[in-house]
C-alpha cells in the first residue's frame, strides 16, 4: 500500500496553558514542584528537556485530554509543556517520529494501520504509549428530525440515498460553502487528495454531468481524516451524495444547526465520544456490519470503480503516541503518559460538561482535574533519587581559590614590575636588543591572560563566561602574535637568505600587524560569542550534586566556531615555534631562540594539557585547579624567559658596571663607555708564553697597556689584548667579563683568555677549533667593536675598542687557526674540541676546574698545562 501524506497547510494554534488550577500546596505534595529547602545551597532542579511538545488533534475529547495533560505536567511536575493544536490526524506520525511534537494525546488508529507499521514497528521512531481507555466510532450521521417529521421513510439506512423521495429533503449540491485553508485554498484538491475534483468536490460517477442535480450533499469536516473511506462507500454503495468538505472550525455549527430543525435533512461524517452528538438530536446511518474482510478491499490512496469498500467503520481503541526518544530524555514525561487513561464516563463527563458551560477546555479539564484527583494521582511517576541535588560550587574563600588568587596576584606583581623596569633599563643592550615595545606588549598580554585565570575564580555567568574566554583568547592573541612577529623580523633579518626585508619590518609595521592579528581575534570571538551564547549550565558532579560551569549552546555553527578560535590560535603558536626553530643558528644578540622556544614549549605543553582537562568529564575542581595552575605557569614563564631574563641582565650589567651603555663605571668593574676615550694602542711588555702560568702571565703583560687596546709583538709573533669584555651568547643569564687575551700565531696557534680577575677564576688556553666572525650590520650599531668568537661549539660575544679593532682580531684569528681548525675539521671535527683545550691555573697555585671562567663555557678537564687529545699546540 502506498502511503500518502497530503500536505497540512492550515495552520496549527498554540494553545495557552492556564497557570492556576491545581493549588500550589497539592501540587507540591508529589514533590515535582514547590520544594523550597531551607538550605540555600539545596537547589531542585527539574530534570530535561524545558519544553515538552504535546498535540492534540482539532476535536473535543482530544482538546480535553490535551489540556488534562498540559496542566498536569505543567502544574504538578514543573514541566514546561507546549499544546498544539492541529488540525488534521494523519501527519501526527511524521510529527511525532521527527521530533516536531513529542506526543500526541489521542490517536484514532482505524486508519493509521499502514503508518502505525511503519513508525512504531518498523522505523521504531514513534512509540506506543498504550491505550487511552475509552472506545470512539465514527459513523455517518442525520438530523433525527427530518426522521421524525417523515415516518413513512426510512432516513437512517445507507440505501436511503438512492431513494429520490429520501434525497429530496438534503441540500442540493453547492448550497453550503465549502472550507478554506488558511491561504484561500480550497481544503480538498486534486493535488493533494487524488478523488477530489478541481472544485474541491468529491463527486462519484453516479453524480457527474447531467446527474449532479439528482445527486444531495454529504458534509465532511476534513479529507485527512478517514482519508479516502466516506468516498470509496458513496461510489461502492451507488449512493446519490457528493462529498462537501466543510472544515472542523465550521463543522459543528452548522450540524448543531441542523440538528435543531425539522425541514431539512442533514447527513455527515462523524463520531463518539462527542459532544454535538450528546448535546443534540442525531440518528447513526446504518451500513453493512465491519469485517477485516471488507476493509481488506479498501485502499485510501485510489479511490475508484475497482477497489471497494460497503462496510462499517470498527469500534476504536483510542491509544496515545510519543516520539520514541522521549523516553531517554524526558523519561517522566513519558512515564506519565503511559499511565495517563481515561475511563468511559470521565471522557463522557467532561464533554457534557464541555457542550454545556461555555466550550471552554482549559476550564472543563480544570474541573475535572478538581474533581478527580484520585484517578489522575496514580499518573504521577515519583520523582528520581536525583531529582533534587546539592549545589556545590566553587567558594572564593576555599585553599584552592587562595592558591589561585595568590599565584594571579604574583603573576600581575611580575608582569608590573617587569613593564617599571623595562622603562628603566630600555637603553641596555640586552633590553633593547629584544625590542621593549614587544616586551611590553608581551607583558600586557600575559596581565589579560592572568585576568582571565582570576575570572575563573569568579561564578559562571553569561557575563563571566564570555569574559574568560575573550581574555584567554584575547591574552594569547597578544603574547603569540608579538613573539611570532619579533622573530619574524630576526629571521628575515639574519635567518631567511632569499628575502631581505629586514629594514622594512619596523617595529611600528610590527605593531600595526600585532593590531590586525588581534581584531581578527576580536571578530573571530564576536561571531563565536553571538552563535554560542555562553552561560552558565548546570554539570552534574555526582547522581546528588550539581555545579554551574561555562557552557555553549550545542550547535554544529557554535562547534565549528569553536574549532576556529582554537585553530587560530594554534597557528599562531605553532608559527612562533617555527620561527624560533628557523632562527635558531642566527648567531646575533637579536636571537632569543632558546627562550622563545621555551616558552612557546610551556605554553603548547599548557593548552595540550589544559584542552582535554577542560573537555574531560573530571571533577570541576580538579579542572580548575589544573587549568588555572598550567595557564598562570606558562604565562609567568613567558614573562621570566622572554622580557625578565634581559632585563636581569640589564641589572646585572649595571650593577657591575659592565653595561656598555653605561656613562660610569665604578673603579671595580670594567666599562665599555671609557674604551675609546683611552687613547691609542701603545707597545709594552713582551708577552711570554709559559702554559703553566698563562693566566699570570698575560695579565702581568696587560699591565701599562690602556684597557681595551691591542698590542702586536711581531718578533714572537703574539697579539695582546688588554681588558676586553666576554659574554657567552647561551645561558639564561648572560653575563659580561673582563678579560686578557693573547693570540700566539705560527704552526701551532693558541688562543689564551686569562681573566682580570685572576685570584678567583682561571684562564683557558686553546689551540684549535677557535673561530671570528664578524657581527651582522644590525648588531654593530648597537654592540661597537664586538666580534663573536666560536671555541668549539660555544659562541661569544667580546668586546673590544672600536670596529677596527675586532676586525682586527678576526682576521688574526681566523688567519692563524685556519690550517690548524681545517686539519681538525678533517679529521675528528668537533669532536675533537675538548682535546684542543687546556685550562691553566692562576697563579699557579689555584687547582684545575670546569666553567672556570664564568661565563665563558664548560672546558674540559686539564692537567697542569699538559695538553690533551688530539690538540696541536
Ligand atoms: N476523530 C476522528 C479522527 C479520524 C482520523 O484521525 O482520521
Amino acid at each position: 500500500m502506498i502511503l500518502l501524506f497530503p500536505t497540512h497547510i492550515r495552520a496549527q494554534v498554540q494553545r495557552t496553558i492556564p497557570s492556576t488550577c491545581i493549588t500550589p500546596d497539592l501540587a507540591k505534595t508529589f514533590k515535582w514542584v514547590g520544594q523550597q529547602p531551607t538550605d540555600p545551597n539545596i537547589v531542585a532542579l527539574q530534570q530535561p528537556p524545558a519544553t515538552v511538545v504535546v498535540e492534540y488533534d482539532a476535536w473535543a475529547s482530544a482538546n480535553l485530554t490535551g489540556y488534562v495533560s498540559a496542566l498536569l505536567l505543567k502544574q504538578v511536575m514543573g514541566v514546561n509543556v507546549k499544546l498544539m493544536e492541529y488540525p488534521g490526524s494523519r501527519n501526527t506520525y511524521v510529527r511525532n517520529a521527527d521530533g516536531t511534537v513529542h506526543v500526541n494525546v489521542e490517536v484514532w488508529p482505524a486508519s493509521k494501520f499502514a503508518l502505525y507499521n511503519k513508525y512504531v514497528r518498523q522505523d521504531q521512531t514513534v512509540e506506543d504509549l498504550g491505550l487511552l481507555g475509552y472506545f470512539s466510532k465514527i459513523s455517518w450521521y442525520i438530523n433525527t428530525n427530518i426522521a421524525d417529521a417523515n415516518p413513512t421513510l426510512i432516513f437512517d439506512s445507507w440505501r436511503s440515498f438512492q431513494q429520490p423521495a429520501v434525497l429530496n429533503f438534503f441540500p442540493a449540491v453547492g448550497t453550503t460553502t465549502r472550507g478554506r485553508n488558511a491561504d484561500g485554498s480550497l481544503l480538498c484538491t486534486p493535488d493533494k487528495y487524488s478523488f477530489c475534483n478541481s472544485e474541491g468536490y468529491y463527486v462519484p460517477p453516479q453524480c457527474q454531468g447531467n446527474l449532479r442535480s439528482t445527486c444531495r450533499e454529504y458534509w465532511h469536516p476534513d479529507p485527512s481524516y478517514s482519508q479516502g473511506e466516506n468516498e470509496q462507500r458513496i461510489l461502492s454503495l451507488g449512493l446519490k451524495l457528493v462529498v462537501v468538505y466543510i472544515g472542523l472550525d465550521r463543522f459543528e455549527d452548522i450540524f448543531a444547526q441542523c440538528a435543531q430543525q425539522s425541514a431539512y435533512g442533514c447527513v455527515g461524517y462523524w463520531w463518539k465520544p462527542e459532544q454535538i452528538i450528546s448535546a443534540y438530536r442525531f440518528t447513526e446511518v446504518k451500513l453493512n456490519p465491519y469485517t477485516d474482510l471488507c476493509y481488506d478491499k479498501f485502499d485510501p490512496a485510489n479511490v475508484n470503480a475497482t477497489n471497494e469498500l460497503t462496510c462499517d467503520w470498527t469500534i476504536e481503541l483510542l491509544h496515545k503516541i510519543g516520539n520514541a526518544k522521549m523516553r531517554q530524555w524526558a523519561p517522566h514525561v513519558s512515564n506519565f503518559f503511559r499511565l495517563l487513561t481515561f475511563r468511559e464516563i470521565d471522557m463522557t463527563s467532561m464533554l457534557a460538561d464541555y457542550a454545556t458551560r461555555g466550550r471552554k477546555a482549559e476550564e472543563t479539564a480544570c474541573r475535572w482535574i478538581t474533581a478527580n484527583q484520585a484517578i489522575w494521582r496514580p499518573w504521577i511517576p515519583t520523582p528520581p533519587s536525583n531529582y533534587i541535588r546539592f549545589l556545590d560550587r566553587l567558594n572564593t574563600s576555599e585553599p584552592l581559590s587562595i592558591v589561585v588568587i595568590i599565584l594571579c596576584i604574583i603573576s600581575y606583581l611580575v608582569g608590573i614590575a617587569l613593564i617599571v623596569l623595562l622603562q628603566k633599563y630600555q637603553a641596555s643592550p640586552s633590553v633593547k636588543a629584544q625590542s621593549p615595545p614587544f616586551m611590553t606588549v608581551i607583558l600586557m598580554g600575559a596581565i589579560i591572560i592572568t585576568t582571565s585565570v582570576a575570572m575563573e575564580v569568579a561564578a559562571p555567568s553569561s557575563a563571566t563566561c564570555a569574559a574568560r574566554t575573550w581574555l584567554l583568547a584575547i591574552g594569547l592573541c597578544t603574547v603569540l602574535s608579538s613573539i611570532t612577529l619579533k622573530t619574524w623580523r630576526i629571521f628575515n633579518v639574519f635567518g631567511n637568505r632569499r628575502m631581505r626585508v629586514g629594514n622594512k619590518l619596523s617595529t611600528r609595521r610590527l605593531m600595526t600587524m600585532v593590531g590586525l592579528l588581534l581584531a581578527l581575534d576580536a571578530i573571530l570571538l564576536a561571531i563565536w560569542t553571538a552563535i554560542s551564547s555562553p552561560a552558565e549550565a548546570v554539570t552534574e558532579v555526582s547522581a546528588t550534586t550539581f555545579t554551574y560551569s561555562c557552557g555553549v549552546a550545542s550547535s554544529d555553527a557554535a562547534t565549528v566556531l569553536s574549532i576556529l578560535v582554537i585553530i587560530y590560535h594554534a597557528v599562531l603558536l605553532v608559527a612562533s615555534v617555527f620561527l624560533s626553530y628557523k632562527i635558531r643558528n642566527v648567531a646575533s644578540e637579536f636571537n632569543e631562540s632558546k627562550y622563545i622556544g621555551l616558552a612557546t614549549y610551556n605554553m603548547t605543553l599548557a593548552c595540550i594539557i589544559v584542552i582535554p582537562v577542560v573537555f574531560l568529564p573530571i571533577n570541576f575542581r580538579a579542572q580548575f585547579i589544573i587549568k588555572c595552575i598550567l595557564i598562570l605557569c606558562a604565562t609567568i614563564g613567558v614573562m621570566g624567559l622572554l622580557v625578565a631574563r634581559p632585563v636581569i641582565e640589564a641589572i646585572s650589567a649595571a650593577a657591575s658596571g659592565t653595561d656598555p651603555t653605561a656613562t660610569n663605571f665604578s673603579g671595580a668593574g670594567f666599562g665599555f663607555g671609557g674604551f675609546k676615550s683611552r687613547g691609542s694602542s701603545q707597545a709594552s711588555n713582551k708577552p711570554i708564553v709559559s702554559p703553566t702560568s698563562v693566566t699570570g702571565t698575560i695579565n702581568k703583560s696587560a699591565q701599562g697597556i690602556p684597557k681595551g687596546s691591542s698590542v702586536d709583538d711581531m718578533h714572537n709573533g703574539v697579539r695582546f689584548g688588554a681588558n676586553f669584555a666576554m659574554r657567552s651568547m647561551s645561558g639564561i643569564i648572560r653575563r659580561w667579563t673582563e678579560c686578557n687575551m693573547m693570540l700566539i700565531g705560527g704552526n701551532n696557534p693558541a688562543l689564551t683568555i686569562g681573566p682580570v680577575d685572576s685570584k678567583t677564576i682561571e684562564g683557558k688556553f686553546y689551540t684549535a677549533l677557535v673561530y671570528a666572525k664578524p657581527l651582522e650590520a644590525a648588531d654593530k650599531e648597537k654592540l661597537p667593536g664586538c666580534f663573536f668568537l666560536r671555541i668549539d661549539a660555544s659562541t661569544y660575544l667580546v668586546q673590544t675598542t672600536d670596529a677596527a679593532e675586532a676586525e682586527h682580531w678576526v682576521n688574526a684569528i681566523t688567519n692563524a687557526f685556519a690550517v690548524v681548525n681545517a686539519s681538525h675539521s678533517r679529521g675528528g671535527g668537533s669532536g675533537s674540541a675538548s682535546g684542543g683545550t687546556t685550562t691553566v691555573q692562576s697563579g699557579g697555585t689555584r687547582s684545575v676546574g670546569v666553567n672556570s671562567i664564568p661565563g665563558l663555557g664548560t672546558a674540559a678537564q686539564g692537567g697542569g698545562g699538559g695538553k690533551k687529545g688530539g690538540a696541536k699546540a
